[in-house]
């Protein structure tokens, strides 16, 4: 079912694994054809074009775009113990992990009486993407609420499509997360519709023509398909997008010393995702290839998302890469950066010193991506498509912006007056130099 890519024997440049290594053909480009009319409608037609669109895209149509207050706080009473249990864990683990990411101002004194401060400050409002089609995301509530409440803003709202089961709100549970912490404002809107609300703002209250219904925000993050990546693409520049965070990718790095149940099970935990979802695996061990195959059979003809799956694994983005020996492999993961790398082998943290690309990296036999999705007390949402040789997963400093502070006394710009006034000479632009010497 799951291809292979046989690297044996050669040593391929990047620029030929680029070419060689499996990718999802997600064509983010060509999706924004088909959203920009939906942030058009969205733009100019308010909560109308919202309604509409739900029902074109969510097969609802929701009794409330923005879901009451009380409707938010009701959600907690009707939780699963046992699930409020793990989400009041995973909040403590990803709130301590987060906490500790707040970066520290500082100033530099450059000569006498001269200083530069750096200041992190927050953005002032954030939307934040909550997934809701193939799957609900609670946990993605927990990622995106807890970095930007770290990072000290004030002002959150959550969207999530609405749900045909649930009365056209969002997810009962992701209802019941943004309780837990203490989020109110939240949007039953989905997909491209939802970016679009945030970046633009929207008006059309629920029974009050033109009353505003959400007011634009600064930033927005979190993850989504095609639709939801190419929104954000668009109104990049309106507003400021954290990375690209699409179908999930998993890629693991094993050698013979790893288990083949425990790597075909957490290839299979990420392809359940999405039919466009990446699992590969790169080993010079032929024998856990074969027996890796074997298991993906096995356990994929059991598990509860088996269609979703075996589209995912036989798709041209899944591959089983084999190559001569573990220097090699790394060579592929690095050129690959996956959205999650697993180390598997022997001395596994020493081979994770050296992984130059990843959005995280899962070391030994102990630390699987699911572990992550949930409860370790990293991020979740994380770049894909390649976007880690560039970009960091989700965190305090997506929400935070450096400010520089510049104070200089009389003398301190005495002392440099000469030089502002030699370069501004120099760049000929001599109003420069003479605000400066304006001043003595
Ligand atoms: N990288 C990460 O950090 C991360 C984390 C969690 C989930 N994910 C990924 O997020 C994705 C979630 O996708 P999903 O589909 O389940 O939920 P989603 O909420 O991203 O998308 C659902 C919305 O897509 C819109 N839509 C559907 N078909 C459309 C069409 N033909 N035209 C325009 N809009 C359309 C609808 O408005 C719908 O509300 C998955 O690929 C999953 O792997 C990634
Ligand atoms: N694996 C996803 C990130 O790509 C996150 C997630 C949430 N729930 C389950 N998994
Ligand atoms: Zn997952």
């Amino acid at each position: 079912m799951i291809s292979r890519i046989d690297l044996r024997g050669r040593r391929p440049s990047r620029r030929e694994l680029l070419l060689e290594l499996p990718r999802a053909e997600l064509d983010v480009e060509h999706a924004t054809t088909t959203v920009a009319p939906i942030l058009e409608a969205v733009r100019t037609r308010g909560a109308d074009a919202l309604r509409e669109l739900a029902e074109r895209f969510d097969g609802v149509r929701p009794a409330y775009v923005r879901v009451p207050a009380e409707v938010v706080a009701g959600a907690v009473g009707a939780l699963d113990p046992q699930v409020r249990a793990a989400l009041e864990e995973t909040i403590r683990r990803v709130r301590a992990v987060h906490g500790a990411q707040r970066p520290q101002d500082f100033t530099v004194q450059v000569a006498p009486g001269a200083q530069v401060r750096q200041r992190w400050l927050p953005v002032r409002r954030v939307g934040l993407y909550v997934p809701g089609g193939l799957a609900v995301y609670p946990s993605s509530v927990v990622m995106n609420v807890v970095a930007a409440q770290e990072a000290g803003v004030t002002s959150l709202a959550v969207v999530s499509p609405p749900q045909k089961d649930n009365d056209g709100l969002p997810d009962p549970v992701v209802l019941a997360t943004c309780a837990l912490l203490g989020v109110d404002e939240v949007y039953a809107v989905g997909g491209a519709q939802a970016v679009a609300m945030l970046a633009y703002g929207a008006a059309g209250s629920e029974d009050v023509d033109g009353e505003t219904l959400c007011e634009p925000v600064d930033v927005i993050t979190g993850p989504g398909n095609v639709y939801v990546a190419a929104a954000k693409r668009l109104v990049r520049g309106v507003v400021g997008i954290d990375a690209e965070a699409g179908p999930t990718e998993i890629a693991i790095l094993a050698d013979g010393t790893a288990d083949p149940v425990h790597v075909a099970a957490d290839l299979i935990s990420q392809a359940e995702h999405d039919p466009l979802a990446a699992a590969v695996l790169v080993t010079p061990s032929v024998e856990l290839a074969g027996a890796v195959e074997a298991k993906l059979v096995d356990l994929t003809d059991a598990t509860a998302n088996r269609d979703r799956v075996g589209v995912a694994l036989r798709g041209t983005q899944s591959a089983i890469v084999l190559v001569d020996d573990l220097d090699a492999g790394l060579d592929v993961v690095n050129a690959y950066g996956a959205e999650h790398l697993e180390i598997q082998t022997v001395d596994a943290a020493a081979w994770a010193d050296r992984v130059t690309s990843a959005g995280a990296i899962f070391v030994g036999p102990w630390s699987p991506v699911s572990l992550g999705d949930y409860m370790a007390g990293s991020n979740h949402v994380l770049p894909t498509g390649g976007c880690a040789h560039f970009a960091s997963g989700l965190g305090v400093h997506s929400f935070l912006r450096a400010v520089q502070v510049i104070e200089y006394d009389a003398d301190a710009l005495a002392a440099v007056a000469d030089r502002v006034v030699a370069l501004a000479d120099a760049e000929g632009l001599p109003a420069h130099g003479e605000a400066v010497r304006a001043r003595f």
